[in-house]
């Protein structure tokens, strides 16, 4: 397997605090890895140091086998808030990164109105994020992600401010997106369900300052369902996993 992304002895402390002590793990090229892991254990840490926003003090990333430590720009980084500006289109939101990259507004556009239907946003393009539900924005915040760089995308906690049966919905539509846009993506969730519906292997850490405490890899056939949930080795690695987090 081609590793697209390798993250290895990464450590960092801020002042007083040893968040990560020594994280190594890699996404291999259009896998779908999730990280779980306890509250406030270092996963944004970690992703900002990925993302290259934070140096870590030690351990270093590779990006297709070149070093990446410290440098940004290079993979594309969707938080929880979904921090679109309430006073631009969706059209406009979706294509900053590409406005950033120098793109005109007529070469913008005509890359990012093909996604428009995928991300169920068509008819939309002219209405501004606050005329939107949390999905909508949600589903505008990981096209503007994907239009920054598709094939390396770091997701942290992307529907952990919706409602549930929203968040069962993107879960699905998103499982639906990954087989059209071939990316890799690591995602942060707390939600063991969400983990292991989307994943091909599963990274849980411990508690603060951070190691890998397990990995796991998830072998459940695709397309998966909602209704996966109540399958015997759904519920075999489920048990397994919660055993691990609550360890
Ligand atoms: N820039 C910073 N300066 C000082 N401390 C920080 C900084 N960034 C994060 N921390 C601390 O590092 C620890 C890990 O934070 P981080 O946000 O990475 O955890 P997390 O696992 O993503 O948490 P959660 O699951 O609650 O989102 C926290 O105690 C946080 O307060």
């Amino acid at each position: 397997m081609d590793r697209i992304l390798e993250v290895s002895h990464i450590q960092k402390t801020f002042t007083e605090l040893h968040t990560l002590e020594d994280i190594s793990l890699h996404l291999n090229r259009k896998e779908f890895v999730t990280i779980l892991g306890p509250s406030g254990c270092g996963k944004s840490t970690l992703f900002s140091i990925i993302a290259g926003i934070l140096r870590p003090d030690g351990g270093e990333v590779l990006i297709d086998h070149q070093p990446y430590t410290g440098v940004t720009g290079r993979v594309s980084f969707m938080h929880q808030k979904d921090l679109l500006l309430p006073w631009k289109s969706i059209l406009d939101n979706v294509c900053l990164p590409l406005f950033l990259k120098d793109y005109s507004r007529r070469q913008a556009y005509a890359k990012a109105m093909p996604y428009f239907s995928l991300f169920g946003l068509e008819g939309f393009e002219k209405y501004y994020p606050g005329q939107l539900s949390g999905g909508m924005r949600q589903r505008a915040a990981l096209l503007r992600t994907l239009l920054f760089t598709k094939d390396i995308m770091l997701l942290d906690e992307p529907f952990g401010g919706l409602d549930a049966l929203t968040r069962q919905k993107m879960q699905q539509w998103l499982m639906g997106v990954m087989e059209e846009i071939e990316s890799s993506v690591l995602l942060i969730t707390h939600d063991v369900d969400e983990a292991l519906l989307l994943s091909d292997r599963i990274y849980v850490l411990t508690n603060r300052p951070a190691r890998i405490r397990a990995e796991f890899r998830v072998d459940l056939k695709r397309p998966r369902k909602i209704n996966s949930f109540t399958e015997p080795a759904y519920i075999q690695l489920k048990e397994e996993v919660l055993a691990c987090l609550i360890h």
